[in-house]
């Protein structure tokens, strides 16, 4: 059975380029991210992880390179207005620092992108409390963001960046502020809405702990992809994960 193709990056480069000196921090990379899976990006500092990543949400322009999604190639997909059509119909996003809107409470925060959709009060009233539920909030509707912890906030992201129901998540180091525990939990709940949901995933991530919960680890280096690694079975990943990651450091 061949598997769905959700987006598929072609010969993607990225220079940066501050007067004379240039970064070439992504080398013709091609990436290809399927339906329902959850795929992680590790790498050492510096690798180019989050210049790929921002680079397929279309936070940041490729200097080449083409982007398909759902079989469509989108022309101009990183330049506005295209960008934010394509982020708001395709993209969802979680952050390490969260980034939910300080002054709108939970529910407010979450019915906001549906709202930048023109979806009726009914509907935003059903996908809030859905979502809510989803993500194991329920009773904190009211609450404003600064009161609730780390492993909560990232909660609330998680239910906003799935609410308009996009074809791929984005997560950058979205444990990366939490203690051991609530990084497990809130693993757990990706874990759990990626299965339920049947949602492709791709996490940019430092942590081994974070990467053994996905169903396939690509090792970047110096901006270009160097290992693979595709899980068969749970015991044993954090090991393997750790020898392939050390190995495409030595690339
Ligand atoms: N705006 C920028 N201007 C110039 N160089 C940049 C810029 N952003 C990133 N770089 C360089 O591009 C390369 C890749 O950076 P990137 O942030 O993608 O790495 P990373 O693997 O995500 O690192 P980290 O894990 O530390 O976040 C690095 O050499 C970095 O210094």
């Amino acid at each position: 059975m061949n598997k769905e193709i959700v987006l598929e990056a072609i010969k993607l480069r990225k220079t940066y380029s501050n007067g004379e000196l240039k970064v070439e921090a992504l080398k013709n990379i091609d990436l290809t991210i399927y339906k329902g899976e959850m795929l992680a990006i590790m790498g050492a500092s510096g690798s180019g992880k989050s210049t790929l990543l921002n680079l397929i949400g279309a936070l940041d322009a490729p200097s080449d390179g083409t982007i398909k999604i759902k079989n469509r190639i989108i022309s101009n997909y990183h330049k506005e207005p295209y960008a934010t059509q394509y982020r708001s119909e395709y993209i969802g996003f979680i952050f390490q620092d969260y980034n939910l809107l300080k002054d709108l409470t939970v529910e407010e925060n979450l019915a906001l992108p549906l709202i930048l959709m023109n979806k009726d009060s009914k509907t935003i009233k059903e996908e809030v409390g859905k979502y809510i539920d989803l993500v194991g909030l329920g009773g904190k509707e009211k609450v404003r963001p600064y009161k609730l912890s780390g492993g909560q906030q990232q909660r609330v992201a998680i239910a906003r960046a799935l609410i308009t129901n996009p074809p791929l998540l984005l997560a950058d180091e979205p444990t990366g502020n939490l203690d051991y525990q609530t990084s497990e939990e809130i693993l757990n709940i990706i874990k759990d809405l990626q299965e339920a949901l049947d949602q492709s995933i791709v996490i940019v991530t430092h942590d081994p702990q974070v990467a053994t919960f996905a169903d396939r680890v690509l090792f970047i280096h110096n901006g270009k992809i160097v290992n693979e690694y595709v899980k068969k079975a749970k015991a044993g990943d954090i090991d393997k994960i750790l020898h392939m990651l050390k190995n495409s450091m030595r690339c």
